[in-house]
């Protein structure tokens, strides 16, 4: 099936330097991909030359197909059939629930039938005569959904459109908008600078980073197989331990790791979440057996544990095991109340396949 969506090469010079720099991708019918990167790094850039409010040095925009922007052309925004959806979604203040949401359609009895229905699935029947200002931060967004969605868009962008809501509300919100862009087919590219939002709403995560896309993956898969230490740590905190390449192995308190394709010598970051770190009782001086799947348990001594509302945190100094990785401060989250008082003596072991080995920079 044809892409709604492809760019291809997007570049984009502002104050002297590439903050768009080789930008390329595609979003289908019905599939919601996430920009996600840090502040600066060029989404809402890509997001604007795609609207046509912008313009690329070079690489050419197709939306369904069509050339709406090249090194030669270059549609107006309006011609170009895209839902917006930015962060301050301003509704017309004078113009009620209803008529926000016929703006951009003809008048008639199919505009009405519309926004009938629009109004139906964002769950606000009966508040097409209300003025925004009657309307809560969420119902607002909701009647802005409506709008954008209104002349049946085959693409819609989006820029940070939940950064204004509070924190409970917008779940819910990006769970109801989620639906709807569902229902309705469209192809979506959402701007987001947090991985929690791209994690909940995205079929497919672009990450970006200084103007590049450094992984493109669906969200089990970015966050399992992230592409290096930067990438693992947009997602969660990570435990990162140092270790040295010898014969496609390097040594660590928890065994030997593989690191197949290094040079001996290389210097590598062994990197694992502190939710795949298992935690067991000292007995006796004694801890788990070896497994395959858990590797050989470290020994760890409690600095400091605290908990964090869903979870606690537990941090702990590693134990000097022949030389290896003695001094390592590894912190491990236990999905309830668990505060071991400093000092304790602990068993640490992490599962192989949620480690991540990579070059250190
Ligand atoms: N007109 C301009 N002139 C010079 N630099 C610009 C201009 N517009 C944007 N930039 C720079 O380009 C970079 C990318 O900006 P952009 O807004 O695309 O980033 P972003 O990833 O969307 O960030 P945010 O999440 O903060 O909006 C930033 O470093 C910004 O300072």
């Amino acid at each position: 099936m044809q892409p709604r969506l492809q760019i291809d090469g997007l570049v984009r010079f502002l104050g002297g330097r590439s903050v768009v720099d080789d930008i390329s991708l595609s979003v289908a019918a019905g599939q919601v991909t996430c920009l996600l990167g840090p502040s600066g790094c060029g989404k809402s850039t890509t997001l604007r030359i795609i609207a046509g409010v912008d313009r690329q040095d070079s690489g050419v925009v197709r939306l369904n197909g069509q050339i709406v922007a090249d090194d030669t052309r270059h549609l107006a925004p309006e011609t170009r059939g895209v839902g917006l959806m930015f962060q301050d979604f301003a509704l017309f203040p004078h113009l009620d629930v209803a008529e926000n949401i016929a703006f951009g359609l003809k008048r008639g009895k199919a505009a009405d039938a519309r926004v009938a229905e629009l109004l139906e699935r964002v769950d606000l029947r009966g508040y097409g005569r209300k003025h925004p200002h009657e309307l809560s931060g969420g119902e607002q967004q909701r009647v802005a959904l409506a709008r954008a969605l209104a002349p049946r868009p085959k693409v819609m962008l989006m820029d940070e459109p939940f950064s204004g809501l509070d924190n409970r509300l917008r779940d819910e919100i990006r769970d109801a908008t989620l639906t709807v862009l569902r229902d309705e087919g469209t192809a979506v590219l959402l701007v987001t600078h947090e991985p929690d939002e791209a994690m909940r709403m995205a079929s497919e995560i672009a990450l970006m980073r200084d103007g590049r896309i450094v992984q493109r993956a669906a969200p089990y898969n970015i966050y399992n197989a992230p592409v290096d230490r930067k990438a693992a740590a947009f997602f969660s905190d990570i435990n990162c331990l140092e270790g040295v390449v010898r014969g496609a192995l390097t040594e660590t308190p928890f065994g030997q790791f593989l690191a197949p394709g290094y040079e001996d010598g290389t210097a590598v970051d062994i990197v694992f979440r502190p939710q795949h770190v298992r935690i067991d009782f000292d007995r006796g001086g004694r801890g788990p057996a070896p497994t395959a799947e858990e590797g050989t348990p470290a020994r760890g001594t409690v600095e400091r544990a605290r908990f964090i509302g869903k979870e606690s945190l537990v941090e702990f100094r590693m134990e000097n095991v022949d030389g290896r990785g003695a001094g390592a401060l590894v912190t491990a989250t236990v999905p309830a109340v668990f505060l071991p008082k400093p000092g304790t003596v602990m068993w640490l072991s992490i599962r192989r396949e949620r480690c991540f080995v990579f070059p250190q920079k």
